[in-house]
């Protein structure tokens, strides 16, 4: 049975998969301390947090069993990434859910911005009939967008229809795409400089961080308003009160604080000409279901062991490739197995070698797969996909790719070599055989029809007449089965190698009284449990 912790307030029809799922109990506990989640974590296999809960380094130490965080949002800036990674623990986001609806709220901002709708109604509802709040069209206005990611390419898509000019800011905006949604490609300085409306919608990076400060509020035009429904921080907050008592900002509206909640004397919550709300951005009926609906079935699957999507600590997979893809994971661990068993020297470089179908896709998500077979039995701790790549790094493993090689007549192929300290090199091959399933077809140079399952004895020996009968009576002697036996050479009476497929385990006596068989060199036990 599988736990999951729901660890602040998330749309309960959109947990209910979770909570239908008979494999799986969840449990809601919104609210909690760092101290007490920590208290709690050792007992969950998932996580699914909004903005709220804050996913400490601390915590994930703690939760010895959590295999994913599920975010049910765009914004991760609350979960330690790197301790996640490193941990092997699967972030997960809902990118799409709440894009329209945050989109929404940062329209409504702008335009109770424009006509100073909270200021107004908070007279209106005291008795007081005020009508000298003054405002401003929005029609023929210049809106500078920074961030047209999804939120912001939807709020530039809304400011076209009320008649604004819009000005694009994104280092993944092309001219085609700028120009198909109707924005004007523009410099963040060009933005500064002549937006009546600026609004951010990046996501809070060293690189966003107070990108509008006090320099930039310097050169903005005079009477401007200013938007941030995305993380606090991006805008420099003293800075643009400073811009504000200058006369400089006419106006900002603000979903989103540097830290939240902010303290009682922050200087926006009694400032009459910024407007601000407790980061609702995302707080619709809809968005809370789709994000939890996404989050949830994303989590099952992790939880699964099945295929999944939008994960935030591994690069992104478009799913026809995943699709094309995932018949070989199995296989692409099996061979990384292999090696690491066949391997007894320190690894400087795993090199991977695609060829047939396999040089036609991107095939780093499989890359993954064969790293997590060759690290997994030398690894203290969880070695998974998502962390097999980063503990090559922190050991100065070096992962060399290359596609498109020979295929030895297969239509797909895979080939992974481990390059050792001396120069030394093991090489494990294998293919899908249509009908046939997963099979090794070259161990080091020599050709072989092998099926990785159950256990394997692999011998090197000379080869000489006689060492086959050798091996099958001393087996046989031992009351070890032999299922199948593959051998192989290059030359007549050379190096040889001998693969024999074994009903159970054999034990190290019994390796020890095959290598001092005569002509054998070395006997290992190689298992894909
Ligand atoms: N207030 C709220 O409740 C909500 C806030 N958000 C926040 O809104 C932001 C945007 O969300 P999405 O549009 O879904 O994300 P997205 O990933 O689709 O778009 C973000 C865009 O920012 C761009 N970007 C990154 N660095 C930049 C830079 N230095 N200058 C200009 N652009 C840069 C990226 O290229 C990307 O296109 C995120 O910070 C997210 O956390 C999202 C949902 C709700
Ligand atoms: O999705 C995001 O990035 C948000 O900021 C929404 O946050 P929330 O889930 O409302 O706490």
């Amino acid at each position: 049975m599988f736990k999951v912790l729901v660890s602040d307030p998330i749309s309960d029809l959109g947990i209910q998969q979770l909570m239908d799922a008979a494999d799986v109990e969840v449990d809601k506990k919104p609210g909690l301390s760092e101290d007490e989640l920590v208290q709690i974590i050792p007992q969950y296999d998932g996580l699914l947090v909004r903005s709220q809960t804050k996913v400490t380094e601390k915590i994930m130490e703690a939760g010895t069993r959590l295999k994913v965080i599920g975010r049910a949002g765009v914004g991760v800036d609350n979960i330690n990434l790197e301790a996640a990674t490193t941990r092997g623990i699967i972030v997960i986001n809902a990118p799409d859910g709440n894009t329209i609806t945050t989109c929404e709220h940062a329209f409504a901002m702008m335009m109770a911005l424009a006509r100073h709708i909270p200021q107004a109604y908070a007279k209106t509802v005291n008795g007081e009939w005020d009508r000298k709040f003054l405002g401003v069209e929005l029609r023929n206005k210049t809106l500078g967008v920074l961030g047209m990611g999804r939120i912001g390419s939807e709020v530039a898509k809304r400011a076209k229809a009320f008649g604004m000019d819009i000005l694009g800011y994104d280092p993944f905006l092309t001219e085609d795409r700028a120009e198909k949604l109707g924005v004007k490609l523009a410099t963040v300085d060009d933005i500064i400089r002549n937006a009546d409306f600026i609004t951010v919608h990046t996501p809070l990076t060293p690189e966003t961080k107070h990108m509008i400060a006090r320099p930039q509020f310097e050169v903005m035009k005079k009477g401007m308003r200013i938007v941030n429904c995305a993380r606090g921080g991006i805008i420099d907050e003293m800075a643009l009160v400073e811009a504000i008592d200058q006369g400089i900002v006419a106006g900002a509206a603000f979903d989103v604080f540097e830290k939240e909640p902010p303290e009682a004397d922050h200087p926006f919550l009694n400032n009459p000409k910024i407007i601000v709300t407790p980061h609702l951005g995302a707080s619709t009926v809809e968005a809370q279901e789709n994000v939890a609906i996404d989050v949830s079935e994303q989590v099952l699957h992790i939880l699964r062991n099945e295929p999944f999507k939008n994960a935030v600590n591994m690069p992104p997979v478009a799913a026809s490739v995943m699709n094309k893809l995932q018949p070989y994971f199995g296989l692409g661990e099996k061979i990384g197995v292999f090696l690491s068993q066949l391997n007894n020297q320190a690894v400087k470089e795993i090199h991977v070698d695609y060829a047939g179908d396999l040089a036609e896709v991107d095939t780093q998500p499989l890359t993954r797969y064969i790293i997590k077979g060759v690290l997994s039995r030398h690894f203290a701790g969880d070695v998974n996909i998502v962390n097999s790549m980063h503990l090559t790094k922190v050991r100065d493993i070096n992962v060399v790719v290359s596609q498109a090689s020979a295929t030895k007549g297969f239509t797909n192929l895979i080939s992974v070599t481990l390059k050792g300290q001396d120069g030394a090199e093991r090489r494990v091959a294998g293919t899908l055989l249509n009908g046939y399933g997963a099979r090794i077809v070259q161990i080091d140079k020599f050709p072989v029809d092998v099926a990785p399952e159950g256990h394997l004895i692999f011998i090197s020996h000379n080869d000489k007449p006689g060492i086959i009968g050798h091996v099958g009576t001393l087996l046989g002697k031992n009351d070890v089965n032999i299922a199948s036996m593959q051998v192989g050479r290059k030359l007549v009476g050379g190096e040889a190698i001998m693969v024999l497929t074994v009903d159970k385990a054999v034990t190290k006596d019994v390796l020890d009284e095959l290598t001092k068989l005569p002509e054998l060199n070395k006997a290992q036990h190689i298992i894909f449990a």
